[in-house]
């Protein structure tokens, strides 16, 4: 159930107390994207502000990943734009947006299994400086970028562990390791997509205290998907609701974690979470 005083509220007329006041780095506008005949992401439109975080929520299924996706380039919308500092991206690759400063954290899957931590976030270190990917036998001369990669590594406790093969790494430390090769980009925006998901509860406040870091810079964006209650309420600025593709609520943390759109989503979600 959606709650009525949000069912129909475009963004234009969300209760955000001064969304003017910070300037507009990342937006979408009329942004969808169709399955089949299913649409994932339907009509969303939404500013993202520099200074703030925004919790994107809502049940499963509702199109948050899809819409992380568009943002960030991994999937081509159907309808609508991107806009990025004020630039129409909705054509540019994921690369492409990655070298502007959109930075969506690195799955699991773009992980080097068989190279050290180190070496991982090295190589991240090694894109943002624009130096490419193939420098892996020369890189030990770089001791700047090396230093740059251990101290991202150790802004997620993980510097101990640099010299081990990324292979045998926990799941909460391949998470970690994610956020760490995100850091050295050195993005304007970040993305998190549930960053303690399958962490173990001494593992989580890492991460948490290191969003609220980012956060803490006024040039930096951050959007965040998550459905653990206690994280929405510890790092929301504002928060936005999906549910069946379609944007049902824009505001203020408060105003909307009461409404019924909220409630609904985690009375439903609460069953399947996880402790973490
Ligand atoms: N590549 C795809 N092909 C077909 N359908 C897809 C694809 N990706 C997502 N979907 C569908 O789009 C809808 C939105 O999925 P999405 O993963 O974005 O939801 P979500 O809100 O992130 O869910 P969760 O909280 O479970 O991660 C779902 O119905 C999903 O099955």
């Amino acid at each position: 159930m959606i709650a009525p005083q949000f069912a129909t509220m475009s963004p234009t007329q969300h209760p955000h107390p001064s969304p003017a006041a910070k300037p507009v780095s990342l937006a979408s506008r009329h942004l969808g994207i169709q399955f089949g005949g299913h649409k994932a992401v339907d009509d969303v439109s939404a500013e993202f502000h520099a200074g703030e975080l925004t919790v994107i929520v809502g049940p499963n299924g509702a199109g948050k990943t899809t819409y992380f996706n568009l943002l960030s380039g991994q999937l081509s919308a159907s309808a609508g734009q991107v806009i990025f500092e004020g630039r129409d991206i909705t054509k540019a690759s994921a690369a492409s947006r990655t070298q502007m400063g959109l930075g969506r954290g690195f799955q699991l899957t773009h992980l080097f299994p068989h190279l050290s931590v180190l070496e991982n976030v090295r190589l991240a270190v090694q894109s943002k400086a624009h130096k490419g990917f193939r420098m892996l036998s020369i890189w030990s001369d770089h001791a700047e970028l090396v230093e740059r990669a251990e101290a991202c590594l150790a802004q997620v406790s993980l510097f101990e562990r640099r010299h081990e093969q990324t292979a045998i790494l926990s799941h909460g430390d391949k998470r970690k390791l994610e956020v760490a090769m995100m850091l050295a980009l050195e993005p304007t925006v970040f993305m998190f997509d549930e960053p303690t998901a399958g962490m173990s509860v001494d593992e989580v406040p890492v991460i948490i205290e290191l969003i609220h870091q980012i956060k803490a810079d006024p040039s930096k964006t951050v959007l965040l998907v998550e459905h653990k209650m206690d994280v929405v309420r510890s790092l929301a600025d504002r928060i936005i609701v999906l549910q069946d593709g379609r944007l049902v609520a824009d505001g203020e943390p408060g105003a909307v974690m009461a409404s019924d759109a909220v409630q609904t989503a985690y009375l439903g979600r609460k069953k399947t979470v996880s402790p973490s």
